[in-house]
């Protein structure tokens, strides 16, 4: 599959959501971590965002609830317009329905794992699965040092996905940036969230660009 990026917003000037929206116009998503202050220890937005976000630009918004109770929330998201929904495997309490109910919605299903969760427990769930994050840093925040000992979970991940057929994307999410895309990239990752590396450069449009060609191999 070809490179995506999934530029975060999570880097960019809140105060001016659409326009820094329309600042990167060859991003393939929007990445929008919502968080509650309980799964993660930071606080960011919900739905009502989410929808104006949605009515603000045409690029498909990739939402990361990094929510204590994804169950309750993530259809909601989904039935928004939101074109990928991603839940975590640390709270979700009833996956298989609520990925279901993701795909029910019209979106894509995701589905993440922390640096320290391990991928083989979640084997037979890949079947309900459209995008599998791997966490590159501990989740909550932004800018902070890509976790490099989660290489080889990325390279077990696109392994387990071959052996289902290979249609899941895998989705990295924390630290990439130029110098830890092309590990990833190497490792069998094929979307790549990038915050600061993004909204940090003086050219967001530039440096997707850039990411993506190193990325793509
Ligand atoms: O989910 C998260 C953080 O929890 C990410 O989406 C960050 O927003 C990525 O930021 P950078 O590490 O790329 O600066």
């Amino acid at each position: 599959m070809a490179v995506q990026i999934s530029p975060s917003i999570l880097s960019a000037d809140f105060a001016r959501l659409a326009d820094e929206a329309a600042r990167v116009p060859n991003a393939d998503w929007l990445h929008v971590d919502v968080m509650d202050n309980h799964f993660v220890p930071n606080l960011t937005l919900g739905l009502p965002v989410v929808e104006a976000l949605l009515k603000a630009t045409s690029t498909p918004i990739d939402c990361h609830l990094m929510i204590e109770d994804p169950d309750r929330w993530a259809p909601a998201y989904a039935e928004a317009g939101a074109g990928s929904v991603t839940i975590h495997a640390e709270a979700a309490k009833a996956p298989v329905r609520t990925l279901r109910q993701i795909r029910a919605a019209g979106a894509r299903s995701g589905f993440a794992l922390n640096p320290a969760t391990a991928v083989e427990p979640y084997e037979d769930l890949l079947p309900e699965i459209d995008m599998l994050l791997l966490m590159t840093v501990e989740p909550g925040f932004g800018g902070q040092k890509f976790l490099d000992v989660v290489l080889p979970k990325i390279r077990r991940a696109r392994e387990l996905i071959a052996k289902h057929g290979g249609q899941v994307w895998l989705q990295v999410d924390g630290g990439v940036a130029a110098d830890t895309i092309e590990r990833c990239a190497e490792a069998g990752a094929d979307v790549f969230v990038a915050g600061s590396a993004v909204y940090g450069a003086a050219d967001p449009y530039t440096a997707i660009e850039h990411l993506r060609s190193l990325a793509t191999t």
